[in-house]
C-alpha cells in the first residue's frame, strides 16, 4: 500500500490512460491554507478521472437522447463529460441491476505458476455482476469491448476491475478468489454517495457465492466514522489492515506529513486506501462447523430445543453462514470429539468458543463431551419433528447425493495413514481396526443386546460417531473413525462389574494426551494422502 493517497499513485493495474499528475495541479492553485486542504481532493479526483471511474450517475434522458446520435467519437466524449458528473451521484438499485465495467485476466494463462502475474493479463469488458462471480466474460472472444451497450444504458454505474489472485487459492482455482478493485467517490462532500457505493460493494461481497474468496480494496476515501456509520463491518467481511492486526506505521496511507505532496501546509493522515477481505467457505465441512473449535459446556445437560430440530436445507444455509460470519477460520477439517475428549479443544491454538445455544436453528441435545447431531431418545425421529436425523438430512438431495454410498464410509487412505502415525508414536499395541457400532441409547446394553452386537460381527459399541459419519460422508467428507475403548461390555449374565459413565469419563481423560498426539500428527499429515474435502458437487 503507498503512503500516500494512491490518487497520486500509479494507476490500478489494466487501467487505461495515464494519469495527469495531481501534484502539479496542486501546484498550479494558490489560496489559502484553508482552500488548499480543499483542493487537494478534486485534484485526486481529475487523477482519477483518467484511471477509472468511480461511479457514474447520469441522467437516463439526457442519456437516452444522446445515444441515438451517438457516433464512435461522441461516444468517447460522452464518456469523458460522464465522468465529470460522477461526484454528485446517488443511487440506491439492486445490484443485480447494476452493470460492471471490468479488467479481467484472459482464460489463457489461468493455471500458470503462482509466482507469473495474471495482473498482466487484462482485458477490458463489461460484466454483469453475476458474470463477474463466476468468471464469465461478455467478450468470450477475447475481442475489446470498451463501450459495451450495457454499460450505458443504465443510469448508474460503478466500475469495477476484477481480477484474479495467482497463489491465494492454493489449488489455483481461476473461479475462487476474485478481486475487486475501485474508486469510490471522494471528497468530504461527496460522503453520502460514497457510502451509497460501499453499501452496494459490501451486498456484492456479502452476496458471492460461498466458495469464493471475494477481496474488494482500492482508494476508497473512506473515513473511520463512516464505515461506523454504516454500522460497522458487516458479519464476515474484513478489513485486511484490522486482521494484521493493525499495524500502527501502515494506518495511514495519506499522509501529508510524510509524502511528497509539499503543497498541503497542514498534516493530514487518513487511511483512504482499504482492503477488505471476505473467505470463501470451506463447501464441505459447512454443516460441521458447529462441531469445530467449540468449548464444551459445562452444564451436564446444556440445552434442549423442543420442537425445534428444524433442519430444511434453508435452515442448515442460516446456520451455516451464521457461523461462518462469526470466524475467519475456514476449517478443512472437522473434530466431532467424543466422551471425555473435550481436552483436545481446551488445548487449541488461536480457537474461537461459540455457544451452541446461541447457534440458529441447531437442533441437539449436549451432554457434556459430546456434541449430538441427533436427540435421541427412545425414539429419535418422533422427538425431532423434521429431525436432524442422519437419514433426514440424506433425504434432501441438496446435502449431497440422494442415496449417499456407505461401504466406503471411512476413508481406506486416511485409515492407513492413522494406523502409520500410531505406529510411529509407539501405541500400536493400543490399536485395532474393527467393526464399529452405534446404538442410541442413551443406556448401556443389556447382556442379551450385548450378544446380539457380537453374533452380528461388532468388535465395540458406542452410543455416536454413525450420524456424524453419515452426514459428513453424504456431505463428500473423507472420513476416519477413532474410537477410544474405554470398558468391556459384558456378555456374560455372572459377571458382576458393571459399566458406567464415570469409569468412561475416567479412561477417556486418561488416554486423552495419546489421542491427541495421534490427532494432532494425523491433522499434520493428512493433506499428504486424501483430498479431505471431496467437492460435493450439489453443494450449494
Ligand atoms: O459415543 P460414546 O460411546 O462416546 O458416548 C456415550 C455417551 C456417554 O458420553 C458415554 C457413556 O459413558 O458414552
Ligand atoms: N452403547 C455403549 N456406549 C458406550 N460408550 C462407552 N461405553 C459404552 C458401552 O459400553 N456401550
Amino acid at each position: 500500500m503507498a503512503k500516500s493517497h494512491t490518487c497520486s499513485g500509479e494507476p490500478p493495474v489494466g487501467t487505461k490512460g495515464n494519469p495527469s499528475s495531481p501534484v502539479d495541479k496542486v501546484n498550479g492553485k494558490t489560496g489559502k491554507k484553508k482552500k488548499n486542504k480543499r483542493r487537494q481532493r478534486p485534484a485526486c479526483q481529475n487523477a482519477t478521472d483518467s484511471l477509472c471511474s468511480s461511479v457514474t450517475v447520469e441522467d437516463q434522458s439526457k442519456q437516452t437522447k444522446k445515444r441515438s446520435a451517438r457516433s464512435k467519437q461522441e461516444k468517447s466524449a460522452q464518456q469523458t463529460s460522464d465522468r465529470s458528473n460522477r461526484e454528485q451521484s446517488t443511487q440506491t438499485e439492486s445490484p443485480e441491476s447494476v452493470q460492471t465495467q471490468i479488467e479481467t485476466p484472459s482464460d489463457q494463462g489461468i493455471h500458470s505458476p503462482a509466482t507469473e502475474s495474471k495482473s498482466t493479463q487484462t482485458l477490458k469488458t463489461s460484466f454483469t455482476l453475476h458474470q463477474a462471480y463466476w468468471g464469465k466474460s461478455s467478450t468470450d472472444d477475447g475481442s475489446v469491448d470498451e463501450l459495451a451497450p450495457q454499460s450505458i444504458s443504465i443510469s448508474n454505474q460503478l466500475t469495477v476491475i476484477s481480477w484474479n489472485i495467482d497463489g491465494l487459492d492454493l489449488e489455483n482455482v481461476y473461479s475462487r478468489s476474485k478481486g475487486l478493485l475501485s474508486h469510490l467517490g471522494n471528497c468530504k462532500a461527496n460522503s453520502q454517495e460514497r457510502l451509497n457505493q460501499l453499501r452496494r460493494v459490501w451486498k456484492w461481497m456479502k452476496e458471492a457465492p460461498l466458495d469464493h474468496t471475494v477481496i474488494f480494496g482500492g482508494d476508497t476515501n473512506l473515513r473511520d466514522w463512516e464505515v461506523k456509520k454504516l454500522g460497522g463491518l458487516p458479519n464476515g467481511i474484513f478489513d485486511v489492515w484490522e486482521m494484521l492486526g493493525e499495524p500502527e506505521e501502515s494506518r495511514y496511507t495519506w499522509d501529508t506529513s510524510i509524502n511528497d505532496n509539499k503543497e498541503i501546509p497542514n498534516s493530514i493522515r487518513i487511511r483512504f486506501d482499504r482492503l477488505f477481505f471476505r473467505p470463501a467457505g470451506a463447501q464441505d465441512t459447512r454443516f460441521f462447523l458447529g462441531a469445530v473449535c467449540l468449548r464444551l459446556p459445562e452444564a451436564e445437560i446444556m440445552h434442549t430445543k423442543e420442537n425445534s430440530c428444524c433442519c430444511s436445507f434453508e435452515d442448515c444455509k442460516l446456520t451455516t453462514e451464521w457461523l461462518l460470519s462469526r470466524t475467519r477460520h475456514r476449517p478443512k477439517i472437522a473434530i466431532v470429539c467424543g466422551s471425555g475428549l473435550g481436552l483436545l479443544a481446551e488445548n487449541a491454538s488461536n480457537k474461537q468458543d461459540v455457544r451452541y445455544e446461541d447457534i440458529p436453528n441447531f437442533p441437539f441435545l449436549v451432554m457434556r463431551g459430546v456434541l449430538y447431531l441427533v436427540t435421541s431418545k427412545a425414539n429419535p425421529v418422533s422427538s425431532c419433528k423434521e429431525g436432524f436425523t442422519s437419514t433426514r438430512v440424506i433425504q434432501c438431495a441438496r446435502f449431497g447425493i440422494r442415496f449417499p454410498c456407505m461401504s466406503d464410509a471411512y476413508s481406506k487412505a486416511l485409515r492407513k495413514l492413522a494406523l502409520d502415525i500410531t505406529a510411529e508414536l509407539g501405541y500400536s499395541n493400543f490399536v485395532r481396526e474393527g467393526v464399529y457400532c452405534m446404538v442410541s441409547g442413551p443406556n448401556f446394553e443389556t447382556i442379551a443386546e450385548a450378544r446380539m452386537l457380537h453374533i452380528l460381527g461388532s468388535d465395540s459399541v458406542g452410543m455416536s460417531t454413525v450420524p456424524e459419519v453419515t452426514v459428513a460422508k453424504h456431505c463428500g467428507l473423507s472420513v476416519l473413525g477413532l474410537s477410544l475403548i474405554t470398558n468391556k461390555v459384558s456378555l456374560d449374565y455372572s459377571r458382576e462389574e458393571k459399566v458406567n459413565h464415570e469409569e468412561v469419563l475416567q479412561i477417556s481423560k486418561m488416554r486423552a494426551e495419546m489421542l491427541q498426539n495421534v490427532l494432532m500428527t494425523f491433522i499434520a499429515r493428512s493433506h499428504q494422502v486424501d483430498p479431505i474435502n471431496n467437492n460435493n458437487p450439489n453443494a450449494v
